[in-house]
């Protein structure tokens, strides 16, 4: 039978979900985050579901571009960037700046479109899937692996939102010290039985943070670890703490903010640096690898522009002998599904990858996605193999809409003024 896979709908639904109150160097996050819902419709009623960033300079972009998706054909997945290129950016959107927000590094509008197109490209991969009978990671080549292994995102945390803010509350306690970390650590553990670890760090003096490494891996001995402060650190402060973790660190991540920053400890030290902050774009590779700044590049589908492009920056990563894994920010099951899929199939990837999924109490799936001994497994339904759930994603839509406003951008800094009116972000390095 031909199937007719011309784009007829785009539903666009931004929702609110709950995110507890972990601590960053810019903040702390809100009580619900924005995420956008995707979906894409078909003449011959396939659908595919995607996800991406939901805050309102995504939402501005994501509309034209959904509107001029209608009538075109679902497999034309190289169609959709020169589509995004027709949609105007407002430039007051681009900041040029490290998205304060997010930590993703460099704000462009380059950057912009490419997070909206990661959402439709995940939809209409997932659309071509379930029309053809065949898993996403089979469309991107086949899994080299059956099931991907993610690291334990640890964060220090506070046990509640700020008095009098609504939301949900969370059954992960607090965790402001380096005993909390390791509690932290134990339970994610037994939860979801990771093995490799990755503490989110520039929110408390350095000394206090190589304390929380050092409890970790007395804990938890040859067990890979991971610090990542956001680039709040000096050079010298970068390399002071390499040189106290060094022993223990799978790699350093973002010490300090930047290229010229990371190549200068790079050159400094032996220990291996990560980033998802000075490479998030093709166009910051090339400085980057000449200068040696990073050995290992943390790709996120969202800002790289989706799968296909994830794929290629692996490629490129393979080439110069970088190592690729994945970075993570607030996300769902559609996202995780499709990390998932993603790097089943790339063969390049030698470190767990990140995911705040274990955070999220909420979903918009009928079934949540497990971790079993830290991994997940690459499913071989069609498409992405999951399902929306309508009721859930309705309830979330309805607090998207019922907010005043205040939710619906990601403000790690607002947030933690409610706690302390005097905070304002912090100037970099920090520390
Ligand atoms: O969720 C957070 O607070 C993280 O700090 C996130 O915003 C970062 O983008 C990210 O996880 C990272 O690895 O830098
Ligand atoms: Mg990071």
């Amino acid at each position: 039978m031909t199937r007719d896979l011309t784009i007829t709908a785009v539903h666009l639904t931004p929702i609110l979900v709950a995110d507890p109150p972990l601590l960053n160097t810019q903040g702390v996050h809100q009580p619900y985050t924005p995420r956008l819902i995707v979906e894409v419709e078909t003449a011959d009623g396939t659908t595919g579901v995607g996800e991406t960033y939901g805050d309102a300079k995504y939402l501005e972009l994501a509309r034209p571009f959904a509107d001029k998706l209608i009538g075109r054909q679902v497999p034309d997945l190289n169609g959709l960037f020169t589509l995004a290129d027709e949609v105007a950016v407002d430039s007051s959107r681009v900041s040029g700046q490290v998205d304060v927000g997010g930590l993703r590094g460099v704000q462009t509008a380059d950057k912009l479109r490419l997070s909206v197109v990661s959402g439709f490209e995940v939809a209409c991969l997932d659309a071509l899937g379930k029309a053809l009978g065949l898993p996403v990671h089979a469309l991107l080549g086949g899994k080299v692996r059956d099931a991907v292994e993610y690291s334990a995102y640890l964060f220090y945390k506070w046990a509640y939102h700020p008095d009098g803010v609504p939301c949900e509350q969370d059954d992960w306690g607090a965790a402001l010290d380096p005993a909390g970390v390791v509690e932290q650590a134990r339970a994610f553990t037994e939860r979801y039985g990771f093995t490799s670890f990755k503490l989110k760090g520039g929110v408390f003096p350095p000394e206090e943070e190589i304390a929380a490494i050092r409890a970790l891996a007395e804990a938890f001995p040859g067990h890979p670890l991971r610090l990542d402060p956001n680039g709040a650190w000096s050079v010298e402060t970068s390399l002071k703490v390499a040189e106290e973790l060094g022993d223990v660190l799978e790699y350093l991540e973002d010490p300090a903010l930047g290229t010229p920053a990371m190549a200068e400890v790079a050159a400094r030290t032996g220990v291996p640096l990560a980033t998802n902050m000075c490479v998030t774009t093709f166009a910051e590779i090339r400085e980057a690898f000449t200068k040696g700044a990073v050995q290992v590049v943390l790709s996120d589908h969202h800002y790289w522009g989706g799968l296909r492009n994830t794929q290629q920056l692996a490629a490129v990563c393979r080439t110069f002998g970088v190592g690729v894994s994945m970075h993570s920010n607030t996300h769902l099951g559609i996202s995780l599904a499709a990390m998932t899929h993603v790097a089943a199939t790339v063969p390049n990837l030698h470190h767990a990858c990140d995911s705040h999924y274990p955070w999220q109490s909420e979903d918009v799936l009928t079934e949540r996605l497990t971790f079993d001994g830290g991994k997940v497994a690459v499913s071989d339904a069609p498409g992405l193999g999951v399902e929306l759930d309508r009721e859930r994603l309705a309830f979330l839509h309805r607090r998207w809409l019922d907010d005043d406003g205040t939710l619906r951008d990601r403000d790690d800094a607002a947030a933690m003024r409610v706690a302390d009116p005097g905070w304002t972000t912090p100037s970099v390095p920090r520390w």
